[in-house]
């Protein structure tokens, strides 16, 4: 256990020691304690940062809301205007303002630099209005953002690793320049698949960066544990190569053995400096990586990808929650997926492993998925030129490239887009897929809006109401005939904050695709009857996706302490109290007088939890 970490974190950890109170004081020299410490260390004592350096500490910085005892104690006193403000305040101030922006990119400029000012207050707006400000700081916005990123950058919010970086030392030392030594999860791009939008090179640091805000705001996970990276191997965009503003290096991108190394080392030097358990989501990566990076990396690492994984359970617990409308089990169904990159075989792999659950062998699992590439239907006579992946899909059907012409001959119940190709789900598809079925099932995966196979109005416009639809991407509520659908967001956003708690605060081994599977069916456990039946949305409301997280979390515990994936030890007596002890508060902490006490070793829950006491100093 011990060596799960980092030198620095031991240092750290044994210096916090000293400058609290000795009553009770662990005993650091048992690695168990160390450990749990680790977990258990309250958030802030008494900041080393003073006057204008703590203004400019996102982390710590309150603004207007210092109290005057702060302000005083932390020389500040003066620096700031000499009105107080409470955090509510400040929040109402900044999304009045953010709701007079002309358009999203500015708003989402004006998020970017409040998480740049003041980390808590935007988390706290952010949590406060996740349905209005996810579009922003996530998909579509955030694409937007990316391809922009030249011109928006103000400050680095990750880090960046270069292929003329690659050796593990050169990599530990840029992790080590990195602002926090107790980083748990990292969420690491190459850029070349940023949502549909392609290769946009450094300009995808976006991602990571988004994908971490709802680390925090969809799981509360804490921000300083979060640390978003960049693998910069080169562009073969031409266009971001001649633009000025261009922030990566202007190379084409490196692949083969060089390109390999860079990310053996990358996961070496991590794990090497932030201990074994970090967490690495893979994001975004290129359809001739993703998976053989994902089967290399999966069981030696606490790793996933987001893209095939996280995809997988979330349309798989759409699917399972529209199965309630149809009446009809998964494996009953017939599924066309236009697109066969990660995402696309990802869930028909899920699919596969759920039909098998309700029963049916591999082979009749498959032989109910077809897929769709850009040579079109994956067939028999292609079997030649297919990936290993895709060989057991390929049906004995004469090959084509129309997806109307498949829909006609497969009659499926679903219908899924992980193609990036806009509107390819015509109004003569969908039509199509409506004569087949009372209810059926189309879900336009891709990202951004741009990028969707169809849009909602559409989808519901042209089954006359009877769809259940749902896509990558947010759209508006429909009407139609007096009826109000409200589409659901098929986005793994529902899964990867969830698991992520759950590895991060158990300090998991790795993560097996069977957590996946059991994450789908919660989510769909989670839709409610009215979300079914009243809007035809088969997805839990975005709102409720934190407790979720919390449920996914405990799952993801329970499941790795009973395969001996859990390194944190003792197992927690309530892991549902533990996690929600251990969850980012986007309260203000308070930042001076605060003592800490020790708790007695064998606490009521089994583990020590701190207490934070108010000394004479205190204001009231
Ligand atoms: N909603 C969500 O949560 C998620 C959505 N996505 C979205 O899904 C999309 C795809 O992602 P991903 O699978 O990772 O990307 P990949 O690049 O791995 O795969 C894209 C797939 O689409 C196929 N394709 C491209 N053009 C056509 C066409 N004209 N007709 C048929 N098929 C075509 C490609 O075919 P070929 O293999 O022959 O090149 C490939 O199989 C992206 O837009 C992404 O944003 C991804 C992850 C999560
Ligand atoms: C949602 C997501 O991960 C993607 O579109 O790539
Ligand atoms: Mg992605």
């Amino acid at each position: 256990m011990l060596s799960r970490l980092s030198p620095a974190s031991i240092r750290r950890l044994s210096s916090t020691a000293k400058c609290c109170s000795d009553k009770n004081e662990p005993d650091f020299s048992d690695p168990k304690t160390l450990a749990l410490h680790k977990m258990y260390r309250p958030e802030r004592i008494t900041p080393s940062k003073r006057g204008i350096d703590l203004l400019k500490s996102p982390g710590l910085n309150k603004g207007m809301a210092f109290s005057l005892h702060e302000r005083q104690y932390l020389g500040v006193h003066g620096l700031l205007p000499p009105a107080f403000m409470t955090e509510e305040q400040q929040a109402y101030r900044i999304i009045t303002k953010l709701r007079q922006q002309p358009d999203n990119l500015a708003k989402y400029i004006q998020l970017d630099s409040l998480q740049d000012r003041n980390e808590k207050l935007y988390y706290r707006v952010l949590c406060d209005n996740v349905k209005e400000l996810m579009p922003i700081v996530y998909t579509p916005t955030v694409g937007q953002a990316c391809q922009h990123f030249g011109f928006i950058y103000r400050n680095p919010k990750g880090l960046y690793v270069t292929i003329n970086d690659n050796s593990i030392s050169k990599i530990y030392q840029i992790l080590a320049n990195w602002h926090t030594e107790d980083v748990r999860a990292i969420v690491i791009t190459d850029g070349e698949r940023i949502l549909g939008l392609g290769d946009l090179g450094t300009y995808g640091i976006g991602i990571p960066v988004g994908k971490l805000s709802l680390y925090v705001a969809l799981a509360g996970i804490r921000p300083e544990w979060c640390l978003p990276v960049i693998l910069d191997v080169g562009t073969d965009n031409t266009e971001l190569l001649n633009d000025p503003f261009y922030t990566g290096l202007r190379r084409k991108r490196v692949r083969g053995p060089e390109y390999d190394t860079l990310v053996d080392n990358f996961m070496k030097a991590a794990t090497k400096r932030f201990g074994r358990d970090t967490l690495i989501q893979f994001e975004d990566f290129g359809n001739q990586n993703a998976y053989r990076l994902l089967d290399r990396y999966k069981g030696e690492y606490c790793m996933f990808n987001d893209d095939i994984q996280g995809t997988a359970a979330v349309v798989v617990a759409g699917l399972l929650a529209s199965t309630r409308v149809t009446k009809k089990k998964l494996s009953q169904e017939k599924i066309v997926f236009l697109g066969a990159g990660g995402a696309a075989t990802g869930v028909a792999e899920m699919c596969v492993r759920q039909m098998m659950d309700e029963g049916l062998t591999e082979e009749e699992a498959c032989g109910r998925i077809y897929m769709v590439d850009i040579e079109g239907l994956i067939t028999t006579s292609r079997i030649k030129s297919l990936g290993e992946r895709h060989v057991k899909f390929a049906k004995d059907l004469p090959d084509t490239k129309n997806l109307l012409e498949v829909v006609r001959t497969v009659k499926p119940g679903a219908l899924i887009g992980a193609s990036t190709v806009a509107g390819a789900f015509t109004e003569d598809i969908i039509k199509e897929m409506a004569k087949n079925n009372p209810r059926p099932i189309i879900f336009a995966l891709s990202n951004p809006t741009s990028k969707a196979e169809c849009t909602a109005e559409t989808a519901y416009r042209c089954t006359n109401g009877a769809v259940l639809f749902a896509s990558g991407s947010p759209f508006e509520n429909v009407e139609l005939n007096g009826k109000l659908f409200k589409p659901g967001q098929g986005n793994n956003a529902y899964i990867f904050p969830g698991v992520a708690l759950g590895a991060v605060l158990f300090a998991v081994k790795n993560i097996p695709d069977k957590l996946f599977l059991l994450a789908a069916r919660m989510v769909a456990e989670a839709v409610s009857e009215k979300s079914l039946n009243t809007y035809s949305r088969v997805y839990p409301r975005l709102k409720d996706i934190r407790e979720l997280s919390v449920k996914i979390a405990v799952e993801v515990g329970e499941y790795c302490y009973r395969h001996d994936l859990a390194t944190l030890h003792p197992k927690p007596e309530d892991m549902e109290m533990f996690i929600r002890q251990n969850l980012y508060s986007v309260e203000y902490d308070e930042l001076i007088n605060k003592t800490y006490e020790w708790p007695a070793k064998d606490s009521k829950h089994g583990f020590p939890v701190p207490v934070l006491r108010r000394t004479s100093m205190d204001e009231e």
